[in-house]
């Protein structure tokens, strides 16, 4: 039995991730919460033919609570978009209470649950997410996972004219660093199956890769940002992690981690000097069993560009980490 959580439900990402998870035969149970419109949400999706039942909660009556008891998997787009001219980090202010707030409850209610932050900016948040499961005594680095699969989704998208693939997923194409403009790292040396990018065309392709969202904050002129395709790559994710839990092996995914609380997350710390760090993991049935160091075969090009991710990230998992320790005043 898998129970699916859904914080930041009736949102931009929250409706279509929550309709993917519906129709999943993967899920059993699945809750929505938010602060608004759950209830039309969840009473619209329960007409659905598929196996979950579903349940809508509102603040009220203990709804976060009731959503969260039970849950093995939540997943948090919790928060506010961007609109154009802002960047991630313009959403802390709002964002970093909202998710230090949806963590406390995960640390309350379902300690043990996977729990998926894609609430920006996921350099922060996630960091955010970290302190406050540590405080309460409750913290799996294995369990919590920043969602980074939007980045590797685009670099696969994106390079499809050079793979031939007519099913780009198909291709491998490593994404590390953080979820942000230059902490965002693709690895076009080390893609599956082995293609090669044209010089004249590589940094153009970083650069899309890198400021894929901001294309999207572009064109939806002040609407918001990517929901569809977050909800895409979200529930692959998400979708990952359930099979693993299952037992399914050689189960990869990159995502933002703790580093030193994963198997073969040391190495990277060391060569980065960073703690959270989105590489490709191994999942298995407690999570993130191994993360994947890819930092040996890199290029000098990607090494500049990692040098410029690491001083990025730096001060973003700081500001993450100061903010629950030494929290503004109200
Ligand atoms: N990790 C990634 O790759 C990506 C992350 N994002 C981020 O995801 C977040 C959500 O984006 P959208 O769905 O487009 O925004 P949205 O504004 O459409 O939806 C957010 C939802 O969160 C709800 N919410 C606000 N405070 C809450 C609380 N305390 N508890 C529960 N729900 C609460 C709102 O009521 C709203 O329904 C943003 O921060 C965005 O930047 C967006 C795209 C990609
Ligand atoms: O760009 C944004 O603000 C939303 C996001 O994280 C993405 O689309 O990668």
């Amino acid at each position: 039995m898998v129970k699916a959580v859904v914080l930041g439900a009736s949102g931009g990402i929250g409706q279509p991730l929550s309709l993917l998870l519906k129709a999943s035969p993967l899920v059993d149970e699945l809750a929505l919460y938010d602060v608004v419109n759950t209830p039309g949400v969840a009473a619209d999706l329960s007409h659905i033919s598929s196996t979950a039942k579903i349940t809508g909660y509102l603040p009220k009556d203990d709804g976060l609570k009731h959503a969260l008891t039970g849950a093995d998997i939540v997943v948090i787009p919790a928060g506010i978009p961007r609109k154009p001219g802002m960047t991630r980090d313009d959403l802390f202010k709002i964002n970093a209470g909202i998710v230090r707030d949806l963590a406390k409850g995960v640390a309350e209610y379902c300690p043990n649950a996977f729990t998926l932050v894609i609430s920006n900016p996921v350099n922060s948040t996630v960091p955010i997410a970290a302190e406050v499961l540590k405080n309460a005594g409750v913290f799996n680095p294995k369990r919590l996972f920043g969602v980074t699969t939007l980045d590797v989704v685009r670099a696969e998208t994106f390079t499809q004219e050079f793979s031939g693939l007519s099913d780009p997923s198909k291709a491998t194409v490593p994404v590390i660093g953080g979820h942000s403009g230059e902490t965002i790292v693709p690895l076009f040396s080390q893609v599956s199956p082995d293609f090669k990018i044209p010089a004249d065309r590589y940094d153009a392709l970083v650069n899309r890769v890198q400021f894929g969202g901001d294309e999207v904050v572009k064109a939806k002129d002040g609407a918001g940002s990517a929901t569809l395709s977050m909800a895409f790559a979200g529930f692959r994710f998400a979708e990952s992690v359930i099979k693993a839990s299952k037992g399914e092996k050689g189960v990869v995914e990159p995502t933002f981690v703790y580093l030193p609380g994963v198997a073969g997350g040391e190495e990277i710390v060391k060569a980065t000097g960073v703690e959270f760090f989105s590489t490709p993991v191994e999942l298995g049935p407690n999570g993130a069993e191994k993360a994947i160091n890819l930092l040996g075969g890199i290029t000098e090009k990607e090494k500049s560009l990692l040098e410029a991710c690491i001083k990025g990230l730096k001060g973003n998992i700081e500001k993450g980490v100061e903010f629950v320790k030494n929290p503004p005043p109200k």
